[in-house]
């Protein structure tokens, strides 16, 4: 069996990456506050709004912090950025779903995000890709070089220089298939099943558009950052 070690080169990327996925975090905490109340389609839209716009300045920043981003051609840093914030979102999504809590404060989390006003037929992929991801127990190295790792997807739309990306993304793979061996022993095909969530997330966040604009209320309201984003008006 090879020694896995990762060096300190690898070291100082996962420390980079650690670092900065835990100072660009959401300010508020958006399950405290579906917890507290349950709210009208109308006011969850305006919360999902408020935070998915907080969370893409939120991305840019951790993006700018990804060794060898800012190096990246400046059109296709966009582009990255583009094509990922969606998927960007459903990963911190699960990533708060899934975190542990006190008895009863996921399932009562869960009743709130199924009567947020997102159209039912939604629902099933998408807490099926919550709870696949919950039963990773990703730590949260895990969490962020997986999250680089969706945002250094190299097949993005636009993308002029895709090898460029490609070098990118396979030091971070060699990281996280590292780090997975040496987190999870006992698991050999942890690191295929954690790239095979990659698989559901692009799929789930196709529908993004159609969520949106079929969530149950009229006149959907949205930032010029998230018209941008979201592919919607
Ligand atoms: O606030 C949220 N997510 C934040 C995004 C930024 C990062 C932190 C998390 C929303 C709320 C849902 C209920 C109504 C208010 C908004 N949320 C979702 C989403 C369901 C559908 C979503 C979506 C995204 C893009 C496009 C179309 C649809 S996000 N799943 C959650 C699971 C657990 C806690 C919150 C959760």
């Amino acid at each position: 069996k090879e020694k896995v070690e990762i060096n300190r080169e690898q070291r100082a990327l996962m420390k980079a990456i650690v670092d900065a996925y835990n100072r660009h975090q959401i300010p508020q905490d958006v399950a405290k506050k579906l917890l507290q109340d349950q709210y009208s389609p109308e006011e969850n839209f305006l919360l999902l709004t408020e935070m998915a716009t907080s969370q893409v300045q939120v991305l840019v920043e951790f993006t700018k912090n990804i060794p060898g981003f800012l190096s990246l051609d400046r059109e296709d840093q966009i582009a990255l950025l583009k094509g990922s914030a969606v998927e960007a979102m459903f990963l911190r999504s699960a990533q708060v779903f899934s975190r542990k809590m006190p008895t009863g404060h996921t399932d009562v989390l869960e009743e709130r995000v199924r009567k947020s006003g997102i159209p039912d037929e939604f629902m099933t992929p998408m807490f099926n890709f919550y709870k696949s991801i919950g039963e990773l127990h990703m730590v949260q190295e895990e969490q962020a070089i997986l999250t680089a790792i969706t945002i250094l997807t190299p097949d993005r739309p636009y993308v002029k220089d895709p090898q460029a990306v490609e070098r990118l993304q396979e030091t971070m793979l060699d990281v996280l298939r590292k780090l997975c061996v040496l987190q999870h022993p006992q698991e050999q095909q942890y690191f295929a099943r954690l790239l095979g969530r990659l698989t559901e997330l692009r799929t789930l966040s196709h529908y993004h558009s159609e969520m949106l604009a079929s969530w149950r209320m009229n006149d959907h309201k949205f930032t010029p950052l998230l018209c941008e984003i979201w592919d919607v008006q």
